[in-house]
């Protein structure tokens, strides 16, 4: 649970502006967590519909070193008694997207959980119980044919997770949540769902909830660290 102290506990959501960042902001929110969320552009609809109490947005675009690095010196600058550092920010590109899509995820998959691990494990509450957790992806266990850059930098980030962890130990616990489909997109046609919905024993398309579950259950374990944890409805077994 958050601190009971005046400044209540920071848990920093990078690309939760939307999707399965936000709904997890939203619950964490709820359980009496300061929330970051990182986004490169402010959403219009937060005018009409601003984010709910505890949730704050940062700008952060991890396309260069540099906006990494403007990034964690604006995060070191508010000093959060930091809870969790959740990446969650993601492209996912197929390899028909261009000759620097690799570079591009790899920035986004990999460079970005690198340097903010590196320069950030220090600004957590000393004494506390402390994750890193890194969205990954069931797709690593198989390799993809259709998204070749991807499942690369989603698998170099399964080893920074088991790196981090060794380095961090025992102050920070570092693990990763490797997904099968938990959202589709607008765009993925009835063909598209009914394929992916297939793919998994469970057959589901379960929504966000059950990536908050997850971190829950990382956060509230103080046993687990360079795991990586499959959520996937059972797509091993097809
Ligand atoms: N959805 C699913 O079914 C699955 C998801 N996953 C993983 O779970 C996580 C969440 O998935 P989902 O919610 O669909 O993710 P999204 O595709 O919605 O992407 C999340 C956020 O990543 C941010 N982002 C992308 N590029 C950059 C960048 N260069 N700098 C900073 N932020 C960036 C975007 O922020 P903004 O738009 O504000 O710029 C975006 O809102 C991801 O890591 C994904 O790979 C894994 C398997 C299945
Ligand atoms: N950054 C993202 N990564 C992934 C997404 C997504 O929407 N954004 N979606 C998937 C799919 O759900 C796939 O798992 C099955 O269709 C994978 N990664």
């Amino acid at each position: 649970m958050p601190s009971t102290s005046a400044a209540p506990d920071t848990i920093v959501i990078t690309g939760g502006a939307q999707r399965v960042g936000l709904h997890c902001a939203r619950r964490l929110a709820a359980d009496g967590y300061r929330v970051l969320i990182t986004c490169r552009r402010l959403r219009p609809e937060w005018e009409e519909q601003p984010l709910p109490a505890g949730i704050e947005a940062m700008l952060a675009d991890f396309s260069s070193t540099a906006g990494i690095q403007q990034f964690i010196d604006q995060l070191r600058a508010r000093a959060p008694r930091l809870r969790a550092i959740i990446h969650n920010a993601s492209l996912w590109m197929d390899d028909s997207a261009g000759a620097d899509a690799l570079q591009q995820m790899f920035m986004v998959h990999m460079q970005a959980p690198y340097l903010i691990n590196l320069q950030c494990s220090t600004l957590f509450v000393a004494g506390a119980p402390a994750d890193i957790i890194h969205l990954g992806d069931d797709v690593t266990r198989k390799g993809s044919a259709r998204h070749i850059g991807y499942c690369a930098t989603k698998t170099g980030l399964e080893g920074l997770t088991r790196s981090f962890a060794a380095s961090l130990a025992p102050a920070v616990k570092v693990n990763a949540i490797t997904p099968a489909l938990i959202m589709f997109n607008p765009e993925d046609d009835a063909d598209y769902r009914a394929r992916a919905l297939a793919k998994s024993a469970m057959g589901i398309e379960p929504g966000p909830d059950v990536v908050y579950q997850s971190i829950r259950f990382l956060m509230d374990n103080p046993y687990i660290t360079g795991s990586c944890l499959p959520l996937n409805g059972g797509r091993h077994l097809k």
